[in-house]
């Protein structure tokens, strides 16, 4: 999907809802368990509940992985089934990758090519050589974690390096980076307060942010501060949505909770 087409999404449905599904078995409504697989058909039911209300969904590849290759086979069924019943919306593989050079390609071919991410986030430490295999994909989008939404962000992110803070130095220097026109950012709800210098650096670089409902994080600030003229921004909620209740309506109560992010984000885009 291109940058633009995810804009368009964005004002056809008056939202830029990022639902994060993080699914953890021990959360999910008993009932599912006796399902074949009840990681999928939560993300079903999700899915089907709120769709029409959000324009990404971001899976954490970690809910998966520690369910070894039932996880892995139940993430696989939830993005073909997405990309075949909802080709518009856009995905994130919340998979924090990055390494060697020939090793990160192998990556950017897992998600990009196996199970067809629109996009993967990736950590900055190891630098250029191990991000621009994923940047070299074209229409796929690469989401940089640049000042994260964790207290921990402040043990090196904010630090200052060479009269720098370093997670201003990983947005400076990673604009220079071949297909950077691929880049997106990770910056947390919970780092308001940075987001005028970030936009100083990316005016107009997407941002996917993580951080609000249980993390604390406040819309409000996030767009204050964050917006740009294309929107820019995709707020990512997970717990605060899909585990609004754990009875037989929890895809309902799901998108109630959906509902008031959007109703919230379609008073900001008027
Ligand atoms: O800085 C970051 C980067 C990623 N995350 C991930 O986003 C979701 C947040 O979940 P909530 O339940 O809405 O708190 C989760 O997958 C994190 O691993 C983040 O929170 N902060």
């Amino acid at each position: 999907m291109t940058t633009s087409q995810l804009v368009q999404e964005i004002k056809r449905k008056k939202s830029f809802l990022c639902i994060g599904l993080d699914v953890d078995l021990n959360k999910i409504p008993e009932h599912l368990l006796s399902e074949e697989d009840p990681i999928f058909a939560f993300n079903k039911a999700i899915i089907d509940a709120t769709h029409h209300m959000c324009v990404a969904y971001k899976p954490n590849t970690a809910f998966y992985e520690a369910y070894g290759l039932k996880g892995w086979k139940a993430l696989e069924k939830t993005i073909n089934y997405l990309n075949d019943k909802h080709p518009e919306i856009f995905t994130i593989a919340d998979a924090k990758r990055g390494d060697i050079g020939n090793t990160s390609t192998m990556y950017a071919k897992a998600f990009f090519e196996d199970l067809a991410f629109d996009s993967v986030t990736v950590a900055p430490y190891m630098g250029k050589d191990s991000i621009e295999p994923f940047l070299a994909f074209e229409n796929k989008h690469t989401i940089l974690l640049a000042l994260t939404s964790n207290q921990g962000a402040f043990d090196f992110q904010t630090k200052t390096v060479e009269g720098k803070e370093l997670y201003k130095q990983v947005l400076e220097t990673s604009k220079t980076w071949e297909n950077s026109e691929n880049l997106m950012y990770v910056v947390g709800a919970t780092k308001a307060e940075y987001l005028g210098d970030i936009r100083k650096i990316i005016p107009d670089s997407f941002l996917l942010v993580p951080g609000v409902g249980a993390q604390g994080g406040n819309l409000q600030d996030v767009c204050k501060y964050g917006m740009t003229d294309s929107i820019g921004l995709l707020i990512n909620s997970s717990r605060g949505i899909i585990y609004a209740s754990k009875g037989t309506d929890f895809a309902s109560a799901a998108a109630g909770k959906a509902e008031e992010l959007q109703k919230e984000m379609a008073q900001i885009l008027s």
